[in-house]
């Protein structure tokens, strides 16, 4: 079995990112990246943190906007407005999850879609869902893992792939990147029947369910892959992923928890805003 290692195909993305800034930097360019956390999230504050470090590590102008957890929906459009209209940012993310009283497609909808580094838009996941052939934006986390099945030479065409969660900040999005990439995709939720005979017989297991340890990596089939996508702060401060057992199995690569998946997705944060900037300036609109 191979651990995958997302750190070091992060720094390699990172190297590629870097030149990219350069250039804009001649243009007179700095990519600005806008964050806004309402209330507290352990997996968000993790976020918030290390992203801030790598967009500073690479020229990127980053601003986290705090909110407090009883903020109303309107403040946060509002904010969202301001952010829509200030040429100095080109890439905008709200973080997930917030607190129950905002409606979160109200705040995905107000975001300007060609700022919507997390391709959270209607627009832009209508993008995905066509698999129009025009730049757009999608969720870096699938996108991430989409480059770490490459860099591995893991296989999706006619592969059977199980997604386990369906949010739009990760299940869906990546249900619809492994149907782009030819996979047959079956997405589970927490109503699923039988999610281990679905286990049981995937090439491809993709877990986002933000739940520690709550899938056992022994019931995978032989020379499968495994994705974890969960990040769980236990009570002691360790961090884990959804999935218990990644060692000893006879699993062809797995993804750790830390040094997979975040890492990945930190990078393709960092490249969609740069994308994103060089859209604002080939449209005029820097
Ligand atoms: N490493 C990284 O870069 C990133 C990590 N994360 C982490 O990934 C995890 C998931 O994030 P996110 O998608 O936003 O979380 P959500 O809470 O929005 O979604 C969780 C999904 O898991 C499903 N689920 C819960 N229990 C079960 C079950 N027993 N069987 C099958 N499905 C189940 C839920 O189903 P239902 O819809 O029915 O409720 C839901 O669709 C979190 O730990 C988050 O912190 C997120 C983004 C990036
Ligand atoms: N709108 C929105 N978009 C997101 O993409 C989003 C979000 N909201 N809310 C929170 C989750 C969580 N998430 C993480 C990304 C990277 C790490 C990360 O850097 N993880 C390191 C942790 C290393 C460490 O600090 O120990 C690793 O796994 O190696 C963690 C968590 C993005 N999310």
């Amino acid at each position: 079995m191979t651990m995958i290692d997302g750190q070091m195909v992060a720094t390699q993305i990172k190297q590629q990112i870097a030149k990219q800034v350069n250039e804009l930097a001649e243009l007179g360019v700095t990519p600005g990246l806008a964050v806004i956390m309402v209330g507290n999230d352990a997996a968000s504050e993790i976020y918030v943190k290390n992203k801030q470090q790598v967009a500073t590590d690479l020229g990127i102008e980053a601003n986290t906007i705090k909110m407090p957890a009883d903020t109303t929906e309107l403040a946060i459009i509002k904010k969202i407005q301001i952010l829509n209209a200030d040429p100095a940012v080109d890439a905008i993310l709200v973080q997930s999850p917030m607190p129950t009283h905002i409606n979160e497609q109200n705040i995905q909808a107000a975001i300007d879609p060609s700022k919507d580094v997390d391709g959270f838009h209607p627009y832009n996941l209508g993008q995905l869902v066509t698999d129009a052939n025009e730049y757009y934006p999608v969720a870096n986390t699938p996108r991430g893992i989409m480059r770490l099945l490459k860099w591995y030479d893991v296989k999706t065409t006619g592969k059977l792939a199980l997604v386990i969660g369906r949010s739009i900040l990760v299940g869906k999005p990546m249900a619809a990147m492994l149907t782009n990439a030819d996979a047959t995709v079956i997405t589970a939720n927490s109503q699923t029947k039988n999610l281990d005979e679905l286990i049981a017989i995937a090439d491809i297991v993709v877990v986002a369910m933000g739940k520690a340890n709550a899938i056992d990596a022994q019931k995978m089939k032989a020379g499968a892959t495994l994705i974890d996508v969960g990040i769980n702060r236990l009570a002691d401060g360790t961090l884990v992923g959804d999935v218990a057992n990644k060692n000893n199995t006879n699993l062809a690569f797995a993804t750790p928890v830390p040094g997979g998946v975040g890492p990945m997705t930190i990078a393709t944060l960092m490249e969609t805003t740069v994308e994103l900037a060089q859209q604002h300036v080939a449209h005029g609109n820097d």
